[in-house]
Parts: C-alpha cells; structure tokens; sequence
C-alpha cells in the first residue's frame, strides 16, 4: 500500500468536470476514493478543509496506466529513475505503469521485484508495478523465478523479456504454462531475431533501400504472434502482444482472436502517428524498437485500435541519454520517449479527427491496460466508492511539444516541436494531486 501523505487537505473537490466526458457534474474525493459524483457532492464537502479544483471545459477519466514504461533503474539512473518516470509518467496523466524488467541488474528475482515496487512507493508519483523477466538476465534460456517473483510482495504478474523476443518455442510453452497458475501474462515483443539482425535498425521495405540502412521485415513480427497465440491456444494461457507496429501483426492477432486464442495487444503512441517518411533525416531520435512504418501500417494500427483487435495503448517509453543517443543512425539506441506525450497523442490522432470516443479512449489508455495487468484499484468507472485514481485533461488546449520542459532526465523524444490538440491538466493519485499543469506537488 501507498503511506498516506498528508496533502494539507482532507477533501478535494473537483467542480463542473465532464465526467467520462459526458454531463458536467461536480466530484468529492476524500480519502483516496470518490465519495460523492453530482449535486450533493458539493454540500458533502467540509468547508474547512477543502481543496477545490475547477474543472470547467475539463474532461475527468480513470487515470491512465501503462503497460509498457522503462524506468532505467537500477542501473541507469543517468537516463531515468524510478522517481523521474513517475514524474514524468504523473505529468502524462498516469496514475499507473508497468516498469519492463530490462534493468541492470534485471527484474529476475522476488527481491528485485519488491525493489522497484519499493522504490515506486517511495517516490509516490504513480503506481509503479514491475514486470518480470521470463528468463534469467533476459538470456532465453532458463525461466526466470516467475513464482517467486508473483508470490513476493510486489504481486507480479505480467512477465517480459521486452527488449528481446522470447524465441524459443519450448520456454515460451513453460513460461505460459506457468502463470496461467495465477492467471499471469507474458508479453511478448514480437520478433523473430532470426529475420531482425544483425544490425537491422528500420523498417524493410522501400525505406531501407532507399536510405541504405539494414531493415528488418514486417514477417519477423507476425510470425511470432502466430505461433505464440498457437501457444496460447495449446496452454489455455494469455499472452500479450507488445507494441505491434504492421497491418501483418494486426491480422495475425485478429485471426488469433477470431480463434479464440486468450490474447491482447498494445500500440504505442508513436507508431499511430509516426512514419518512415521521418528517416530521411537519419536523426537517431526517430529510431526504435519495433520500427517506424510506412503509412499503410499506420492506417491498419488505427482501424485495430478502434474496432478492439488492438486492446490498449501503451507507451514504450524508453528513455536513453544524450551519449547512447547521438551517434550514426545504425549504432544509436533504439527507444523513445513517450510518457508525457501520449495523451495528447491519441487524443489528436484519434478522438479530435473522429475516428474515437471519450468512452474509447478510456477503454483503451485506462481499463484494459488496468484489466491486464489485475489492477483493481485503477481504470474504474468514477462513481462513488471508486479508486481516486484519476486525470483531468483539456481537449481544447494545444501542446507544443518541448523537450526542456520534460520531467524525464531523458531528452528523446520524437514529438519535439510537433503542436498537438489535447493536454493533461492534473493527475489524481489515490485522491492526492501529483502533477498540476506539468509541476509535481510535493
Ligand atoms: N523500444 C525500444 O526501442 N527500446 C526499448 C526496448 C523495447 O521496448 O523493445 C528499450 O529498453 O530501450
Ligand atoms: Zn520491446
């Protein structure tokens, strides 16, 4: 549990907010859940000690959480820490985030699990949950201590070996037979490394040739989506798929799912709006793990988002700093911020151009990833009784995106300069305000 803080007030009273960006109504949260949704919310509050929030033209939702967030720490508190991430991860309107097990030393153990739990608890930003790794130091051998890792106090129950694919056939099969004891997920980053390497550092197709860089195919995605959803189907398990990036990867989770295979997926913010249009540059910013996409990808990820073969948006934040950053094109690192951008993101790509509600949104940035992940406390309906897990965000507002004003000690991020429509105003987490218009409260 999150030790209460003290906040100086006892009540918070968010007043004249759409709620699930319906009817405007006014919220009493007191003691970290929703006490009171409409008129009698205001005669509820104690006037003495109240904090009031005015919300007008605001939208109120779930917080956001996300399934797919690199915190760096340990072992590169140069690029990210715990602390930084979840400022940055309050700032995007987050109030959970699921930290990848590629750290160094790596999210292996039940003790390295309760440490990043511990280190997100002290930072008391956003809920920090750690995934754990399948296989011991991320190698693809032997199955990491999955149990153990679940049965400690940071309860995991989401397993990756993201940053690399788990190939082989046979430790993929034991790890899903594994958590589906406890109803566990493996997401899995789909790629078969047999077709990705070496030194493939973007898309194949008419891009790499034409920019001289070594691509890699939509093929080594898609092919490991089907013979994991197969897997799923054999052990009865839910896999996950982590960011899918082509119309292939699409149609092979829609056909897995017509199956009946017990498999989700995520999109990132970067590929639904994103292109290989942007490489002829060589800017290293624009490299990432799965690659950039032509647009016809781009197309097929927002039709998968908006009619569910695509269940959540989920950021691969991936910090790096400057030095493992600015190099040639083929030898920088692969990763992108994505935190404190994705709102704005997905509310401009596809909730200002039509193509999504604000129910959908919700589904998609809030519930499912809760759902996912077994997050009880996160992406509920606000009514009363409800987890005061919440964001108010500006569908009017534009947000130019500056790099210096991020609360990442990274600096990647690919949306520098771009003016979106769609902007986080506050974070509520567990009734307390964690970020207001990008400051932290401390
Ligand atoms: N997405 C990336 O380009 N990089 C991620 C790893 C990953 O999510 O595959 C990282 O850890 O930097
Ligand atoms: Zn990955």
């Amino acid at each position: 549990m999150n030790g209460h803080r003290m906040s100086g007030h006892n009540d918070l009273l968010v007043t004249g907010a759409a709620v699930h960006g319906g009817e405007s109504a006014d919220v009493l949260v007191r003691d970290g859940r929703v006490v009171a949704v409409g008129p009698d919310a205001t005669g509820a509050a104690t006037e003495t000690d109240l904090e009031r929030v005015d919300a007008d033209g605001l939208v109120l939702l779930p917080g956001f959480v996300d399934l797919h967030t690199h915190l760096r720490e340990p072992g590169r508190e140069d690029a990210e820490t715990v602390r930084s991430g979840s400022a940055a991860a309050a700032a995007g309107g987050f109030t959970a985030v699921l930290a990848m097990a590629n750290t160094s030393p790596v999210t292996d153990t039940g003790e390295a699990a309760e440490h990043v739990l511990d280190l997100g608890v002290a930072a008391g930003l956003a809920d920090v949950r750690p995934v754990g790794a399948v296989t011991k130091g991320l190698e693809g051998a032997e199955l990491a201590e999955l149990g153990m890792m679940h049965r400690s106090r940071a309860r995991v129950r989401v397993f990756s070996d993201d940053g690399r694919c788990v190939h082989d056939a046979r430790v993929m099969r034991r790890a899903l037979e594994y958590v589906r004891a406890f109803d566990g997920v493996v997401s899995q980053h789909a790629q078969d490394p047999a077709l990705a390497g070496p030194g493939a550092c973007c898309h194949e197709g008419e891009v790499s040739g034409r920019l001289g860089l070594t691509g890699w195919p939509a093929v080594a995605e898609s092919s490991i989506i089907a013979r994991d959803a197969e897997l799923a189907l054999h052990t009865g398990s839910r896999v996950h798929i982590a960011h899918v990036s082509t119309a292939e990867g699409v149609e092979a989770v829609r056909w897995a799912k017509r199956r009946g295979a017990r498999i989700t997926a995520e999109v990132t913010p970067h590929h639904l709006l994103l292109t290989t249009d942007l490489l002829g540059s060589y800017d290293p910013v624009f490299k990432v793990n799965p690659p950039l996409r032509p647009q016809e990808d781009v197309d097929a990820l927002r039709e998968a988002l908006v009619d569910g073969t695509i269940d959540a948006v989920a950021t691969d934040h991936a910090p790096h700093a400057r030095h493992d950053k600015e190099h040639a094109f083929p030898d920088a690192a692969f990763g992108m911020l994505g935190l404190e951008t994705a709102f704005s993101v997905v509310h401009d790509v596809m909730i200002a151009s039509g193509r999504m509600d604000w129910a959908l949104l919700t589904e998609r940035m809030s519930t499912a990833p809760a759902r996912i992940a077994g997050l009880a406390e996160h992406g509920q309906h606000i009514r009363p009784g409800s987890p005061a897990n919440l964001v108010l965000v500006d569908p009017r507002a534009e947000v130019t995106v500056d790099p210096g004003a991020s609360l990442s000690l990274s600096r990647n991020t690919p949306f520098a300069g771009r003016t979106l429509t769609g902007r986080v105003r506050t974070t509520i987490l567990n009734g307390r305000i964690t970020v207001a218009d990008g400051e932290v409260r401390p």
